[in-house]
């Protein structure tokens, strides 16, 4: 957004503009305990500049006089919005006087302006049963695993694809089925990056399947825990000035992890795949399937290198994404198995 858009939208809506934050760009901000989004008044004229400070930029701070009010269900809905389109969670948003109702009514429509109902824009971000489509399927041997099918989902609005890696034949398998849950990282899966463990993860965990003789990696449209790769960068610019993985997250208006799993229930579904044992070291993906209803018999560790460019990285998803990675890290914390750990069955999780 520029100024001159800025000083439009408040001169058709007849009201000054607010800033609408996440609740996590407010705990940057240094408010805890806010809404999951926060309406500011700021004082005086703020321009887009100003704005786009408050909105993301690390060391800002709320000018003092700014007023804040729990964001209503349109402003927590754009949110939710902007989330989703993997954007900067932040929005300008102006309430339309009432005299002015009819002149924003009326370039609605014109179709000037595009209406959006909050209700509806909450639904379609929560996703849903039946919010995913089987829309193409081939097969497409891997150097890793030569009898891999890869079976394409699409999500409602089109702007996800997820696709299934189906490795032998898991229709009628006997027993749980190895899967694993992949989100997509282009630096780490496509370049090799060293910053992360993701790319020797992805290969190592087709291999590993198709060594137990086949089951399913879903390959999900999830870019840097759901941020999106132009938020990744800005994290990575933000690490390389000191910040952990999940503060820089936060700087820009993010949760720890904006994943959502249930999408690879989804898939599983529809592959009929509903006992499994999980290649991951991450226990927020057990939780997440138990909790759809997915039968999680075992988890079975699935490591990358550790180097000197991803350590850091590694040893905070250990210790603050409670990720099991200590014997990885050689840190002896964790019991040392290399056997699948077996797993309660589905409800039996705590906090499931
Ligand atoms: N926001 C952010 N995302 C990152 C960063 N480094 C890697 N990622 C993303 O983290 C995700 C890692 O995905 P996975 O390998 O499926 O999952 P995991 O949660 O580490 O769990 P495992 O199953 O144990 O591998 C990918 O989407 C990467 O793009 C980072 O520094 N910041
Ligand atoms: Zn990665």
């Amino acid at each position: 957004m520029h100024d001159e858009a800025l000083a439009a939208l408040e001169a058709l809506a007849g009201s000054a503009a607010q800033l609408v934050l996440s609740r996590h760009r407010m705990a940057a901000l240094g408010q805890g305990d806010a809404h999951d989004a926060v309406a500011l008044s700021l004082p005086g004229r703020p321009d887009c500049g100003g704005l786009r400070e408050l909105a993301w930029t690390r060391g800002a701070s709320l000018p003092a006089a700014t007023t804040q009010a729990a964001g209503n269900r349109a402003e927590r809905a754009a949110l939710r919005l902007l989330g989703r389109a993997q954007l900067v969670p932040a929005a300008v948003a102006c309430a339309v006087a009432p005299e002015h109702a009819g002149v924003v009514a009326a370039e609605v429509a014109c179709g000037n302006l595009l209406a959006v109902d909050a209700a509806e824009a909450l639904r379609l971000c929560d996703g849903g049963s039946g919010s995913l489509t089987r829309v193409s399927e081939a097969r497409v041997p891997l150097a890793e695993a030569e009898n891999s099918r890869f079976v394409l989902f699409r999500e409602a609005d089109g702007l996800h694809e997820h696709v299934a890696i189906v490795i032998g034949d898991v229709a009628g398998w006997p027993d749980a089925v190895p899967v694993r849950l992949h989100s997509s990282c282009l630096t780490g899966d496509l370049f090799g990056s060293l910053r992360c463990d993701c790319g020797e993860q992805l290969r190592r965990g087709v291999a590993a399947i198709d060594a137990q003789g086949g089951g399913v990696l879903l390959y999900l449209s999830q870019e840097g825990r759901g941020i999106g790769l132009a938020n990744k960068l800005r994290a990575y610019g933000l690490q390389d000035e000191g910040l952990d993985t999940i503060d820089a997250d936060q700087v820009i208006g993010f949760s720890k992890d904006e994943r959502n799993f249930r999408i690879a229930y989804e898939m599983l579904e529809q592959l009929g795949v509903t006992k499994v044992k999980l290649l991951t070291n991450n226990p927020g993906k057990v939780e997440a399937l138990q909790r759809a209803g997915i039968n999680v018999v075992a988890r079975e560790a699935i490591y990358g290198e550790v180097t000197a460019q991803n350590q850091r990285y590694l040893q905070t998803k250990a210790h603050r994404h409670g990720h099991w990675l200590h014997e990885l890290l050689g840190e002896q914390d964790e019991p040392a198995s290399t056997e699948p750990e077996r797993l309660p069955a589905p409800g039996a999780v705590s906090g499931a």
